[in-house]
């Protein structure tokens, strides 16, 4: 499913004043394709998320998810939207699982044989790469890898066109994180799934293998589409600052370079002292 936002303004009102999380981002998702989402705190990642989910309704702008506006759209589509093409994984997996439940009846609660389209819940499992000893056991027995993993495939699990991740990787790091990007990635490949990833981790961001964007005090900033080779200084406390904003585990004062594999489009990411 395509995804396309044009000048999308967000507005909360805190103790009667007006706060704008999102002051006119554009931006175009293809369908089938990946965009990761990187910023700084209170960016409006989130936000974005949420707007897409169809949960907040945008302030002012358009936000089309394959020929729905959601402005125009009554509270029904949206629902029905939510329910089978759109699927949100949210931060706190464990609000996307119940825990007296076990692995294979959590992904089963989310894609009961008489949806049309649901995935059966073994295949939704192997997919993502839970392992089979996993799926019997309960939810709350199970590593916090294979929760994660669990989680997805329960989202994944309906077969949806668009998946709205919001932290895919929460609290897991190195090859844990790593196996939960690998999943996304199968998903996206096996089926066609559109992904929209928010993420703080630039091993994430790149490891999706997708487009990333940088969202900016409620704009967009830097769309990985956009450049063929740009170079990025990680700043103090480990957030990248010069041309896209990360916050990854590199030390403050390495220089990245991001640049794309011209064979196959790919992001790579490349420590600049490492090219010497
Ligand atoms: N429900 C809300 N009510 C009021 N203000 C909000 C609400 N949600 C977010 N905000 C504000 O909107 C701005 C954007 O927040 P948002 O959570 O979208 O950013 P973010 O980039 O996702 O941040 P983080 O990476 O910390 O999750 C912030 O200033 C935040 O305080």
């Amino acid at each position: 499913m395509a995804v396309q936002v044009d000048r999308l303004v967000q507005i909360y009102t805190v103790d009667g004043q007006d706060v704008a999380a999102l002051s006119g981002v554009s931006l175009s998702v293809p369908s089938g394709s990946v965009v990761a989402l990187v910023g700084p705190s209170g960016a409006g990642k989130s936000t974005l998320l949420s707007v897409l989910s169809g949960l907040v309704p945008p302030s002012a702008g358009r936000v089309l998810l394959g020929d729905l506006d959601l402005a125009r759209a009554s509270t029904e589509q949206v629902d029905a939207l939510r329910g089978d093409k759109v699927a949100v994984m949210v931060q706190d997996i464990d609000r996307n699982l119940l825990p007296y439940l076990t692995v294979r009846e959590n992904v089963a609660l989310t894609a009961p044989p008489r949806l049309r389209t649901a995935i059966r819940p073994a295949d939704a499992l192997e997919m993502v790469g839970v392992p089979e000893e996993d799926w019997n056991s309960p939810i709350d027995a199970v590593s916090p890898t294979v929760r994660q993993l669990t989680a997805l495939a329960s989202s994944v699990a309906p077969d949806p066109q668009l998946l709205l991740a919001d932290e895919p990787t929460s609290s897991l790091t190195g090859d844990e994180a790593r196996r939960i990007t690998e999943a996304l990635r199968t998903v996206n490949q096996e089926r066609g799934t559109t992904i929209v990833a928010v993420t703080h981790d630039v091993d994430v961001a790149v490891g999706l293998g997708g487009r990333i964007v940088t969202i900016r005090d409620g704009r967009v900033g830097n769309d990985s589409t956009s450049f063929e080779t740009t170079e990025i200084l990680v700043g103090e406390g480990g957030t990248v600052v010069l041309g896209a904003e990360f916050d990854g585990d590199f030390p403050p004062g390495t220089r990245l370079r991001i640049e794309r594999d011209p064979a196959n489009g790919a992001i790579i990411l490349t420590r600049v002292e490492e090219l010497r």
